[in-house]
């Protein structure tokens, strides 16, 4: 499978703290990657690389495409809505940033898609954590991008929320599109995750899908593996 992200040795300092030291991620087309560290580990940092919205010391990242900042979508952990606009507007406002006119019934089925049709006149931002990250999922892909980028999409979710962004992940896959995402909900990344790479104190300690990893340190269970890797 064709690489779409190859980072090597990347790093980042913030004063002299190292937050990301020398590591090296690659990310191969249609396959679903889960970053996985305690808070602090550097997942958010090095997703920022990754994107290209946080410049690292070192390190290089290739790319598939020159043009990746638009052939990419992110979902950040707080993702802007304009204020005081609809669901519906927003989803058009988005898709005019992306040079895409929507029409009515093509915003209507996306809506309907991640269940949010019932709430499309309701402002982006009164919606509930839950719809507003389907919501961010739907404005991020409206480019139909070969790589999504998500950072906790299911972070403070209920449990059909949680359940959904599973769904949602698995159904971008099944398009063909790649999926890096961070989590802290081990059962998440058991469900959706083809690759893990757990970081701990800004390296990537381990790589590889869940159940090599469990057959490689012999343990059973993906949340015992992270503690016994990162203690
Ligand atoms: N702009 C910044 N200036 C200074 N320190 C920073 C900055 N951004 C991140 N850090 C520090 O870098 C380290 C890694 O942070 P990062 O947000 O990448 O971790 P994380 O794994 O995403 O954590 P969490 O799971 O809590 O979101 C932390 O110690 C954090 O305090």
């Amino acid at each position: 499978m064709r690489k779409l992200i190859s980072a090597s040795q990347l790093t980042k300092s913030y004063k002299t703290k190292c937050v990301v030291d020398h590591i090296n991620v690659d990310i191969k087309e249609g396959e679903v990657v889960a970053l996985i560290g305690s808070n602090g580990a550097g997942k958010t940092t090095t997703i920022g690389m990754l994107l290209g919205i946080i410049p690292q010391d070192s390190g290089t990242i290739e790319y598939w495409t020159t043009d990746y900042k638009k052939e990419m979508g992110t979902q950040l952990q707080s993702t802007p809505f304009f204020e005081g606009y609809s669901v519906e507007d927003n989803v058009k406002l988005f898709g005019a940033f992306y040079g895409l006119p929507l029409t009515n019934k093509k915003v209507e089925e996306k809506l309907a898609a991640f269940d949010l049709l019932q709430v499309k006149k309701t402002p982006a931002l009164k919606l509930s954590i839950g719809q507003q990250k389907r919501l961010a999922i739907i404005v991020t892909t409206l480019h139909n991008p070969k790589l999504v980028i998500l950072d906790e999409p299911s972070a403070g979710l209920d449990p059909r929320g949680q359940k959904e962004i599973q769904q949602i992940i698995k159904r971008l896959k099944d398009s063909g599109v790649a999926v890096l995402f961070s989590s802290h909900d081990m059962l998440e990344v058991m469900n959706v995750a083809d690759r893990i790479l757990i970081m701990h104190h800004g390296k990537i300690i381990a790589n590889g899908s869940p159940d090599s990893l469990m057959a490689q340190y012999q343990i059973q269970n993906l949340e015992e593996l992270f503690f016994e890797l990162t203690k």
